[in-house]
């Protein structure tokens, strides 16, 4: 039989302790490192969540600290040791939280963390009323330097667009296709995930659903005919919204339209720090 973690902690130690700390050594080249940690470990995590409570998913984490110029290196085992003994669920108020952990147990000043996962969202079919998932891909960003602390979140929020040039020039159709909002906020209150996918959503011409029977795709179809958009409108009328929004300090959005009349994208972007404009 295995031996209890706590015991297989202990005698780990012990081993530890006749062990030469490499990392732990001492460097001549007087050359400090910004970031040194770990990228692309997966782990699972419980998110908090508006309309649920929480929501358990798997996260891909990259981890990080600086590293004065006296130090070899940074003692990568802990940034593991830091997440597997985080179980709280992890929300965009909590982020500190766990960074300033990470950045005890490393001994160090300043660090980042960046998780992204994705984010599921149950929507009801605009007619049917059926439900279904919608899965989105969601990052926190969360940052310390200086003492102070930075948080991002980001969502990337697939909806259809409408070409309102294809829908004026031609004598029916119209050319439409997926396309993948991209929103990134810099925040001074609490924005929840599924706020800030309803205000990216809002701007398509259409949202997207994860199921539809045959009455619903027609109200699609429909909605988006009525509402055609550049790649420049949703972004424009994302960021009208977010200018809006006193919880929003910074924001980047940006519009990629997979083209259905093209072998690549059209895209535009939005980038305001509203502290300096
Ligand atoms: N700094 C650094 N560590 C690495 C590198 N490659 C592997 N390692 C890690 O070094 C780890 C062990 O280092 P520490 O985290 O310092 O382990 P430890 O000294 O037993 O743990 P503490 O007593 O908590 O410091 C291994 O698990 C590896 O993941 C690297 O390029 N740089």
């Amino acid at each position: 039989m295995n031996a209890p973690i706590q015991e297989v902690n202990t005698s780990m130690n012990e081993v530890n302790l006749h062990m030469v700390d490499v990392q732990g050594a001492s460097d001549t080249r007087l050359i400090a490192i910004n970031r040194a940690g770990i990228k692309g470990i997966r782990h699972p995590v419980t998110i908090a969540d508006k309309g649920s409570g929480i929501q358990h998913t798997v996260a891909t984490f990259n981890m990080y600290v600086n590293l004065p110029h006296h130090l070899k290196g940074v003692h990568m085992s802990r940034f593991v040791e830091v997440l597997n003994g985080y179980d709280r669920a992890i929300s965009a108020e909590g982020f500190e939280s766990l960074l300033r952990i990470m950045i005890t147990r490393l001994e160090a000043e300043s660090g980042g963390i960046e998780m992204s996962f994705p984010y599921f969202m149950t929507k009801a079919a605009p007619v049917s009323r059926i439900k279904s998932l919608l899965d989105y891909e969601v990052s926190f960003v969360g940052r310390i330097e200086n003492g102070s602390y930075q948080f991002t979140m980001k969502a990337v929020v697939p909806v259809t667009s409408l070409c309102p040039c294809s829908k004026q020039v031609s004598d029916y159709g119209a050319h439409n296709q997926r396309s993948h909002m991209s929103v990134s906020v810099r925040t001074s209150g609490l924005v929840w995930i599924a706020e800030l996918i309803r205000m990216a959503e809002d701007q398509a011409s259409c949202e997207l659903y994860g199921l539809l029977k045959r009455s619903d795709e027609k109200h699609v179809t429909e909605k988006a005919y009525d509402n055609p958009k550049f790649v420049e409108d949703v972004v424009r009328d994302t960021a009208a919204v977010l200018n809006r929004d006193a919880r929003i300090e910074a924001y980047v959005v940006e519009s990629e339209n997979f083209e259905s009349i093209h072998n690549h994208s059209a895209y535009a972007m939005i980038e305001r720090d509203k502290l300096e404009s």
